[in-house]
C-alpha cells in the first residue's frame, strides 16, 4: 500500500449553489430568476424537474452546516442567489435575503468553517434577462452593484469571493449550445455575453480592491482536457481548439490582457467577432488573488474535417463512464493542471470543483458508492501528482456536498457524498461521505 500525503497547509472543502440546493423560490422576498423559467419551460429540464424545492436548503442549511461539521471540512463554497438580494436585479436590497446569508455564514463561522462565496452561479434575476441579460452590458453595472453591496455587507466574515462559475457554461452552454438558462443558439450572443462576463468581472475586482476589502478573489472556470489521439499535426490542433474553448478563452483574457489570436480567427470564420471596447481588457486582466478550477472529464479527440464548432470529435478509446456518461479521465486533470500551471504561471489554485455522478440510493440506510469513493482516489492521485510537480494547489473542494437539482438533469443526475430523498429531503451520509472524512482528518489515504 501506498501512502498519497497532502501538505500539512492543505484545505479540504464541499461545493454547492444556491439555485441548486435552496428551494424557497417564492419565499424570503426573492426574485425570480432566470432558471425558475427555463425550468418551467416545457422540454427544458428531465421530468419537469425545478428548483421551487429542491435540497430544502434555505430551511435546513443548519443540518447541512452540522454535517459539514462532522466531515471536518476548512471550507464551505456555497453561492448567493443574486435575486434574494436584489429580486428586481438592482434598485430595491430585500434585507430577508441579506438575513438568510448571514445567518448561513454565521453558523459557518461558529463551527469554524471558512465560507467561500460565489457570487455569480447563474441564477441571474429575470429582470435582468428581460432587459437583454449578459448580451447587454448595463449588465455588467448591476453585477458590480450586486457585489459591492455583498463586499460591504459581509465584511470581516466572508474572506474568499468568486466572482464567476464556470463562465463557460454561462456563456457558450447557455448561449450557444443552449442547455442551460436561458437557453440560446447564437454564437455571436455567446461572444458577447463571455466578454460581458470578463469585463464584469474585472470590474469587481477593481471595487474589491478600492474597497479595501479583507480577503482574496479569483473566479472559478470550469475545464477540461483533449488529448490528440494521434501526433498528427490536424489532431493535435484540433485538440489545442477544444482545450481553448474552455481554457485559453477564459485563462487569457484574465492572466494575459488578451484573448487567444488562433481562436478569434477560427470565432471569425464562424461568424463571430469579438465587440471590445478601450480600456476592457486592462480591466479584465485585473490580478487576481486565486483561481478556482472545476474539473470533471476530458476525452482522447482528433481532427474531423466540418464536426462541431472546431472541427474536432471525441475519440471513445474506452474509458469507463459515470452514470452522467462522462468519461472518467484522472489522467486529463493531471495535463490541465501542469497545462494551466506552465502557461499562466504560479497562481494560487484552488479545486472548486470536482466529483462524479453516481445514482445509488440508499439500502438499510447505508448508500454503498464505491464508484465515487473510486473517482475520489483516481482523482486525488492526479492532484497529489500535480502537486508534486510544481502546480500551486492551495484546496480541494468536492462537488458535492448535497444529491441537488443538476441543471438540465434535474434530479435524474446525482453528484452528492450525502444523498437526498427529494420527497422527504431526509440526507443520508453515503459511503463516500466517511472516505471523504477518514481523508480529511488524516490528510493522506492509502492506494
Ligand atoms: C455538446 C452538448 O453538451 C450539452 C451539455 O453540456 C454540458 C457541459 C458541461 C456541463 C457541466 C455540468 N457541470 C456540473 C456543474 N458545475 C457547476 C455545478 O453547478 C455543477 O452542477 N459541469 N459541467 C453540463 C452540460
Amino acid at each position: 500500500m501506498a501512502i498519497i500525503q497532502f501538505p500539512k497547509d492543505m484545505k479540504w472543502g464541499v461545493a454547492t449553489a444556491s439555485y441548486q440546493i435552496e428551494g424557497a423560490v417564492k419565499e424570503g422576498g426573492r426574485g425570480p430568476s432566470i432558471w425558475d423559467t427555463f425550468s418551467k419551460t416545457p422540454g427544458k429540464v428531465v421530468n419537469g424537474d425545478n428548483g421551487d424545492v429542491a435540497c430544502g436548503s434555505y430551511y435546513k442549511y443548519g443540518e447541512d452546516i452540522e454535517i459539514m461539521d462532522d466531515l471536518g471540512v476548512d471550507y464551505y463554497r456555497f453561492s448567493v442567489a443574486w435575486p434574494r438580494i436584489f429580486p428586481n436585479g438592482t434598485g430595491e436590497v430585500n434585507q430577508e435575503g441579506l438575513n438568510y446569508y448571514h445567518n448561513l455564514v454565521d453558523r459557518l463561522l461558529e463551527k469554524g468553517i471558512e465560507p467561500m462565496c460565489t457570487l455569480y452561479h447563474w441564477d441571474l434575476p429575470q429582470v435582468i434577462q428581460d432587459n437583454g441579460g449578459w448580451d447587454n452590458r448595463e449588465t455588467i453595472d448591476a453585477f458590480v452593484e450586486y457585489a459591492d453591496l455583498m463586499f460591504k455587507e459581509f465584511e470581516g466574515k466572508i474572506k474568499y469571493w468568486i466572482t464567476f462559475n464556470e463562465p463557460w457554461c454561462v456563456s457558450f452552454l447557455s448561449n450557444f449550445i443552449g442547455a442551460h438558462a436561458p437557453g440560446n443558439k447564437d454564437l455571436q450572443l455567446a461572444v458577447n455575453v463571455a466578454h460581458h462576463l470578463h469585463v464584469a468581472h474585472g470590474k469587481t475586482v477593481i471595487r474589491f480592491r478600492e474597497l479595501g476589502m479583507e480577503g482574496k478573489i479569483g473566479y472559478a472556470p470550469n475545464v477540461e482536457w483533449n488529448e490528440p489521439y494521434s501526433d498528427k499535426q490536424e489532431d493535435i490542433d484540433a485538440c489545442n481548439r477544444a482545450n481553448a474553448f474552455f481554457i485559453d478563452w477564459f485563462f487569457d483574457p484574465v492572466f494575459k490582457g488578451s484573448y487567444p489570436q488562433f481562436m478569434v480567427d477560427w470565432f471569425a470564420t464562424k461568424g463571430a467577432t469579438l465587440n471590445i471596447q478601450d480600456g476592457d481588457m486592462e480591466t479584465i486582466s485585473q490580478p487576481i488573488d486565486f483561481i478556482g478550477i472545476n474539473y470533471y472529464t476530458g476525452s482522447v479527440g482528433r481532427y474531423k474535417e466540418n464536426e462541431g464548432l472546431f472541427d474536432h470529435e471525441r475519440v471513445d478509446t474506452g474509458y469507463q463512464k459515470t452514470d452522467i456518461g462522462w468519461n472518467i479521465y484522472p489522467e486529463g486533470f493531471y495535463k490541465v493542471l501542469t497545462h494551466i500551471s506552465k502557461t499562466y504561471g504560479d497562481v494560487p489554485i484552488y479545486i472548486t470543483e470536482n466529483g462524479s455522478c453516481y445514482n445509488d440510493e440508499p439500502e438499510n440506510g447505508q448508500v454503498k458508492d464505491e464508484r465515487r469513493t473510486e473517482y475520489l482516489r483516481q482523482h486525488l492521485v492526479s492532484l497529489h501528482r500535480a502537486m508534486e510537480n510544481g502546480v500551486n494547489i492551495k484546496g480541494y473542494l468536492t462537488w458535492s456536498l448535497l444529491d441537488n437539482f443538476e441543471w438540465a438533469e434535474g434530479y435524474s443526475m446525482r453528484f452528492g457524498i450525502v444523498h437526498v430523498n427529494y420527497r422527504t429531503l431526509e440526507r443520508t451520509k453515503k459511503d463516500s461521505f466517511y472516505w471523504y472524512k477518514q481523508t480529511i482528518a488524516n490528510n493522506f489515504f492509502e492506494v
